[in-house]
């Protein structure tokens, strides 16, 4: 038995002192040789050190470096590299360190770069990790070498031609736009500073997901969080040293590691395994980089006896679906949101690209066309790629002795070309080297680099980029999107604000995307939930924020509605200008769809449209047509009358005028415009009631493009009155023009007139297009009739009582007239105009209290407007409350032509004669829901 120790312990010992002596080899003996070797060829560098070799300095200078706060200088090389350059200051360019046991060589000579990048003996190959779980992370093309690469890259680069990437952008522009969509809808939320750089990292995450996915975009975005997780945990491992057979032990992070490495693999095979079902029973390959590849790889094989050899296994094309997420996920968020960055450094080139993207798209989406088109955008990402690349140094391994330049370089060498350095180097770029300068790629890379190997962010040579156009198609979409929109939402209304103020236009200051809506909404509730006072004036209530700032900037100032800039003027001679509109270039103001709803008739269009809707429907006002309709405005006087004497007969006598001329105005309106359909009119009245409730609630926040379309339960209501508005007009509109083929008169009605109208000219100008006004257009006009005419003479009349009720003078003048005009008996048309006392009346109420507080026009164009010049994109308020209330044009009794007393007798009910009013609810509605 000790016999038998004495040979186990004798084993051990010949077993140790062999591993001892091969870790001494590996650790120390070869370092040395290596050193020697490199130091006798005139190489300088660091002495190795056992195991670690420079891997401590490395990785604690680093840390140190960027524990630092950044300040905002381009000059990052000591920032990301600090070791490396530390050692190339201090051994000279061809130089070398420590990468554990591996003497890592620096190449700055952009010949010798050359030499390496174009590898035309195949013996510079990429570096091993020596790291299997980095392995998990990273394989496929970027890893593989010789015959295999060459195959690789062969089946692969036709899903990477410009072709096939162009049918790849919309899948790109719909990530794009989600990002700037979730981005619009944070700062609407009221949150405006935001971190761009998760944002951006799911953007080219996302780009990935449905570029290489399509129609399995989700499962894509599963792989997409699992690669992310797996990076981490991966990143982790690697900055330890790794120890053979450390990835076999049951830890936390290896099970996790091990854990995801197979989720990824299934979800890949699972989609792998369809799509190649799908192509074997002929359907036609997917545009998605997968389906590109498998098409490529089904080619590669088609028809040839050894299959297995020339095409790419399903791990083997497993393994380069990952390799997209780890090649073109993190390298292109890099790009963008350094671009980002240095764009808000320098606003002049923000400008400048902005500019450029908006001359070749517009508002509209970005295409590869115009893509194509962009220069100075172009210069731009190659100078942050200079700067800032992504890809700070690549490298490279020797597995036999090779020659580069005067040095032969043994085998077991790492060779860096450390880019970023060459990038930051003054001797190639200049003493500007620092700057940001795009202008210097405006000649292109060529030229900037004077043809040598000293600009190479995608790489150089055979394994250049795969993902190069792919990368800066998607940066360009990206950028050009978000440029967009932040012209949209800032820099614009920050232009129009500066022209304005030059121009002594004054108002409060532009907030980011709600302009001073929500000054203007806090003004407003307020100056409502504040107990009714009529002291002198309502303005404070009725407009109280126009007629703040009017206070504070006077007669010419400026509100911001969101986005757009509402130039408010008071000067009676500009006014005229813009209503006269002589060169046509006001123009009426665009509401939202929704506000679209309640009237898009002749009152919203402009130009052509207008002149011709105008003359359609102008006959049906005419005088003699107005004659026809007193009948039927007098017996919805006269039902409203009866309601009120039996009201106060049956004892009650206080009573809400406000519901009471609401109800009459809309009477009126069924029955003029629509006459005998008077019942089914009476339905579309209620209907538009509830429609206006709805829209009033939505104007009072900013509207989203597309909002619209959006499933509310409001959104849904508002769809379904639509729908049954136009369901009830098309019917009507549909009989009238029956009776009327079939030889009927037209009705008297305000439908009827125009019906008959819109015949007549479609009779006198043939059937020439755009003759006469379609039946859709027909329903908007009679819809407008009810919004146009019924809430404003409603809101005219309540006043009217108001005032009559407070100056019982006037009433009693009023009364006198009346009398004496009609003689008791039922009042006609030619009656209506011996009313004299009742016209100056109206017209005092319609000044004191105009239902429409504020007319408004679009300036489309640039206009000259007195001493001020308009920009384009502008609206143009008229204030006619304001107006109607200066004392520099009413003389100083404009706000006290009401009593002063008013405000006593405005809080009591009073009669007038024996109908009642009940003032308090009529200014209530009148100066609060209908003057907002
Ligand atoms: C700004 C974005 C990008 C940068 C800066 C970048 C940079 C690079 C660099 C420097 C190399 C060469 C590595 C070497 O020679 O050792 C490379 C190779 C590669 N890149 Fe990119 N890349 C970007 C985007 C992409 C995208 C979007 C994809 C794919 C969707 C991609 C896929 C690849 C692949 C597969 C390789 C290996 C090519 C080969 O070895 O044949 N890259 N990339």
């Amino acid at each position: 038995m000790p016999h038998l120790g004495l040979i186990f312990l004798g084993t051990c010992s010949v077993v140790a002192i062999y591993w001892v002596w091969r870790v001494l080899i590996w650790a120390w003996w070869t370092p040395k040789k290596l050193e020697r070797c490199l130091r006798q060829q005139g190489l300088k560098g660091t002495p190795p050190k056992f195991l670690y070799g420079d891997l401590k300095e490395l990785v604690r200078l680093e840390r140190q470096a960027r524990a630092k706060p950044m300040n905002l200088s381009h000059n990052i090389v000591q920032r990301v590299i600090p070791f490396i350059h530390q050692s190339v200051e201090k051994y000279g360019p061809l130089s070398f360190i420590w990468f554990g046991v591996t003497p890592r060589v620096f190449v700055l000579d952009p010949e010798l770069i050359r030499d390496v990048l174009s590898n035309k003996f195949g013996h510079f190959s990429k570096l091993k990790s020596t790291n299997p779980l980095t392995r998990l992370l990273v394989q496929g093309l970027v890893s593989c070498e010789g015959e295999k690469w060459a195959k690789h890259r062969r089946i692969i680069n036709p899903a990477f031609h410009l072709e096939k990437l162009k049918m790849m952008v919309p899948a790109i522009y719909a990530s794009c736009s989600e990002l700037v969509e979730r981005w619009e809808k944070l700062v609407s939320d009221g949150s405006c500073e935001l971190d761009v750089w998760p944002d951006l990292q799911n953007l080219t995450g996302d780009v990935i997901s449905r570029t290489a996915f399509g129609s399995n975009y989700k499962q894509g975005q599963r792989i997409f969080q699992l690669q992310t997780e797996l990076a981490e945990l991966v990143v982790q491992a690697s900055l330890s040293l790794y120890l053979p057979g450390f990835r076999f032990l049951p830890s936390k992070r290896n099970k996790r590691i091990v854990e995801i490495d197979g989720e990824i693999k299934g979800l890949l095979r699972d989609m792998i395994h369809k799509r190649e079902k799908a192509m074997g029973i002929g359907e036609a390959p997917q545009d998605d980089l997968l389906g590109l590849l498998l098409e490529s790889n089904m080619k590669e094989t088609q028809g040839k006896e050894d299959f297995k050899s020339l095409g790419m296994t399903i791990d083997e094309v497993i393994e380069e679906c990952k390799l997209f997420y780890f090649a073109g996920q993190e390298t292109t968020s890099t790009l963008l949101v350094w671009t980002m960055v240095v764009l808000s450094i320098h606003p002049e080139w923000q400008a400048r690209a902005r500019e450029e993207v908006l001359q070749v798209f517009g508002k509209n989406k970005p295409d590869i066309d115009g893509i194509n088109q962009l220069k100075i955008v172009t210069m731009i990402f190659y100078e942050v790629l200079r700067l800032y690349s992504p890809v700070a140094m690549l490298a490279r391994y020797t597995y036999k002795e090779m020659k580069l330049g005067d040095v032969t370089l043994p085998p077991g060498v790492q060779i860096a070309l450390p880019m970023l350095l060459l990038h930051h180097d003054r001797e190639i770029w200049g003493e500007d080297v620092e700057e940001f300068k795009p202008e210097r790629f405006s000649g292109g890379i060529a030229k900037a680099t004077k043809n040598q190997v000293v600009f190479f962010p995608f790489g150089w040579g055979p394994r250049i980029c795969i993902g190069q156009n792919f990368a800066i198609i998607e940066a360009k979409m990206a950028l050009a999107t978000i440029l967009q929109l932040l012209e949209w939402m800032w820099w614009k209304p920050m232009k129009v604000q500066r022209y304005l103020e030059k121009q002594g236009i004054k108002g409060h200051p532009y907030n980011l995307l709600y302009g001073n809506l929500k000054e203007l909404i806090h003004v407003t509730k307020e100056a409502l939930s504040k107990p009714i006072k009529v002291s002198d004036s309502i303005l404070p209530r009725a407009l109280p924020f126009d007629h703040q700032i009017a206070q504070q900037h006077g007669k010419l100032f400026v509100i911001w509605l969101g986005v757009t800039a509402r130039v408010n003027i008071m000067d009676p001679v500009l006014i005229r200008d813009i209503f006269l509109n002589k060169f046509g270039h006001f123009a009426k103001v665009k509401a939202n769809p929704l506000i679209n709803l309640l009237a898009d008739g002749v009152f919203s269009h402009n130009d052509e449209k207008w002149v011709k809707h105008r003359r359609i429907i102008n006959p049906a006002f005419h005088q003699e047509k107005l004659k026809m309709m007193v009948p039927a405005f007098l017996t919805c006087c006269n039902e409203l009358m009866n309601r009120w004497e039996k009201l106060v007969s049956d004892g009650s006598c206080e009573l809400d005028v406000c519901p009471e001329f609401h109800n009459l105005t809309g009477d009126v309106i069924s029955r003029a415009a629509f006459g005998s359909s008077y019942k089914e009119a009476r339905r579309l009245f209620e209907l538009q009631t509830e429609q206006a409730e709805h829209v009033l609630q939505v104007i009072q926040s900013i509207y989203f493009p597309g909002y619209w379309y959006l499933p509310t339960k409001r959104n849904m209501r508002m769809k379904e009155i639509n729908r049954e508005v136009c369901s009830i007009l098309r019917d009507m509109i549909k009989k009238r023009e029956k009776g009327m083929k079939d030889g009927e008169a037209p009705t008297d009605d305000l439908l009827g007139l125009l019906l008959e109208s819109n015949f007549k000219e479609v009779e006198e100008h043939g059937k020439a297009k755009n003759v006469g006004i379609t039946i859709d257009e027909i329903i908007e006009e009679c819809k407008l009739f009810y919004f146009a005419g019924h809430e404003t003479t409603s809101s005219m009349l309540m006043w009217t009582m108001v005032v009559l009720s407070t100056h019982p003078e006037w009433q009693a003048r009023a009364r006198e007239e009346v009398r004496r005009v009609f003689k008791r008996r039922e009042p006609d048309f030619d009656d209506l105009n011996h009313l004299k006392v009742v016209t100056m009346i109206l017209y005092e109420v319609l000044r004191l209290y105009p239902p429409v507080p504020v007319h408004m026009r679009y300036n489309y164009k640039e206009m000259r407007l007195g001493n001020i010049s308009l920009p384009p994109g502008i609206q143009i308020g008229i204030p006619a409350l304001l107006v109607h209330y200066d004392p520099e044009l009413w003389g100083k009794t404009s706000k006290n032509s009401i009593p002063s007393d008013f405000q006593k007798e405005s809080q009591k009910p009073r009669r007038i004669e024996s109908h009642t009013s009940r003032s308090v609810g009529a200014l209530e509605y009148a100066s609060g829901k209908h003057l907002q």
